[in-house]
């Protein structure tokens, strides 16, 4: 039997080839991905961590990047609470695409959704397309977190969920008209295997009104 104090649905999103399902994958697995294929539709993976003492799952849905899922990836947005949103460093074209990506979010998902942008591939720094400087002045522009990640050789993956978790935990917790969105309060859980849980009873706050 394992306790539970909140659950948050997190998304992934951003252009294919940002290296998506490899921070997913790093993240649960703590390793790289080989071999990773365009993602169809939605894949989903989740793990359980600790934030300042409060044991949270991270149910995390890792969204295909492709134009032609686009319609089917929106419907999974509702009600996240967090987002990792992804572009590669070494490619201009999909930085260019984040403002697209963050208009989705915030209007499909919630606009109190907690967004980390997160450049990727940080170990090919020789074929370098966007600046640190440059993204991190977006990130500020845009109220978005900022990390330079590597799938590759982990840096940085477990800090950007991490970072966004107890961003959303504090935001909860000040009560800044943060409307729960994506959080459950897990009253009682019970995990039959590491991988199944079953929730008996898990009731929505809607922390904007405590
Ligand atoms: N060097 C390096 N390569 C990476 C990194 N992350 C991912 N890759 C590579 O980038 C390619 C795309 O990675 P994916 O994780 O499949 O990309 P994705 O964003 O999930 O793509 P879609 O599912 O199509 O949206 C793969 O060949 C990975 O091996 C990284 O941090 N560093």
């Amino acid at each position: 039997i394992s306790q539970t104090d909140f659950l948050f649905k997190f998304l992934v999103i951003g252009s294919a080839g940002t290296g998506k399902s490899c921070l997913l994958h790093q993240f649960i697995e703590t390793k790289f991905k080989q071999d990773s294929n365009h993602t169809i539709g939605v894949e989903f993976g989740s793990r359980v961590v600790n934030v300042g003492g409060k044991t949270v799952k991270l149910q995390i849905w890792d969204t295909a990047g492709q134009e032609r899922f686009r319609s089917v990836t929106r419907s999974y947005y509702r009600g996240a609470a967090g987002a990792l949103l992804v572009y590669d460093i070494t490619s201009r074209e999909t930085y260019n695409a984040l403002t697209n990506w963050l208009t989705d979010a915030r209007t499909l998902a919630s606009p109190n959704i907690v967004i980390i942008l997160c450049g990727n591939k940080k170990d090919l720094d020789a074929d370098r397309e966007v600046t640190f400087l440059e993204a991190s002045r977006f990130a500020q522009e845009n109220e978005l977190m900022f990390l330079e990640t590597s799938a590759l050789t982990g840096e940085n993956v477990e800090e950007a969920f991490l970072k966004t978790a107890r961003t959303i935990l504090n935001k909860m917790e000040s009560g800044k008209q943060y409307t729960g969105d994506g959080v459950v309060r897990v009253m009682r859980c019970v995990a039959f295997t590491p991988n199944i849980t079953f929730c008996i009873v898990a009731k929505k706050f809607n922390f904007g009104f405590i």
